[in-house]
């Protein structure tokens, strides 16, 4: 099972980190933190003005896919999605299986005025203090890698510290832990993080079960505009989009023809 391996891994580096830099040491850092997270809720809201929102990830490997992105400049690709419209940037920090790592967040951060998640595989308080020091405005907490216990804990955690929180699920199993907390945006991810089969229908099948008023984001394998345009019509808001984007010869372009893809 590889999502519990990526916990295993994630949990022993854990561990070494938090010896290297206790929390309360960790924490102390916040009091010379010049940035304050944004209301994110705002950013990837569909409206009427600007219906299609995108969340652009910097993404340079997958264990599904292996190495996506050779010449890999985690800011020079973030500026370009801030530039031509990007909605938030996740910037993927588990640093294994794909490549991330935390310094990415605070670099981009100082020059990029779009909001950030930190996407990683978050298990621990200390996981959410540090997308915070390192200047991310959400975090993603995967339902299928959590307890519901779990789950409403480290969601009320983030809330608490000022972080939105992205809740990821797969399946109607997840979507009933995502409601016990009280989640506010839910993530649709058409990719099963243990067989990587995809499931482009996902949504069909989910977004009726989701109550109004909460914001939807579909998750992985969007390349192209019908599924943007199919997705906004039952009701998704937003698109998180990484492989297609580090592929494509024009990020500009793209991006710009997904974020006019209703019009
Ligand atoms: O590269 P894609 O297929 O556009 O997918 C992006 C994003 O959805 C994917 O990276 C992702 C979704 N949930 C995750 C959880 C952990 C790691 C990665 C992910």
């Amino acid at each position: 099972m590889i999502l519990d391996e990526i916990i295993e891994k994630t949990k022993e580096d854990l561990q070494r980190r938090k010896i290297e830099i206790p929390l309360d040491l960790l924490g102390r850092s916040l009091a010379s933190n010049p940035y304050a997270p944004r209301d994110v809720k705002k950013y990837l809201t569909s409206t009427k003005e600007e219906p299609v929102r995108i969340i652009a990830e910097v993404k340079k490997a997958s264990p599904s896919k292996g190495i996506i992105k050779e010449d890999f400049d985690p800011l020079a690709i973030a500026q370009e999605y801030s530039a031509n419209g990007a909605n938030a940037i996740s910037v993927l920090t588990e640093p294994h299986y794909f490549k991330g790592d935390l310094e990415y967040l605070t670099q981009i951060r100082r020059y990029v005025p779009t909001p950030l998640l930190r996407k990683d595989f978050i298990v621990d308080k200390y996981q959410i203090v540090e997308a915070l020091v390192y200047g991310a405005d959400f975090i993603l907490l995967i339902a299928k890698a959590l307890s519901t216990k779990e789950l409403k804990e480290l969601y009320e955690y983030a809330l608490y510290i000022g972080l939105e929180v992205l809740v990821e699920i797969h399946d109607k199993e997840d979507l009933t832990k995502a409601m016990k907390c009280g989640a506010n945006i839910v993530g649709i991810n058409h990719r099963n993080l243990d067989t990587f089969e995809m499931d482009m229908q996902l949504c069909d099948k989910l977004i009726p079960m989701i109550p109004n008023g909460k914001i939807i984001v579909a998750e992985s394998g969007v390349s192209n505009t019908e599924t943007i345009k199919r997705l906004s019509s039952i009701g998704a808001d937003a698109f998180l989009i990484g492989e297609h984007f580090m592929r494509v010869p024009s990020i500009k372009d793209e991006l710009e023809t997904f974020k006019n893809a209703i019009n």
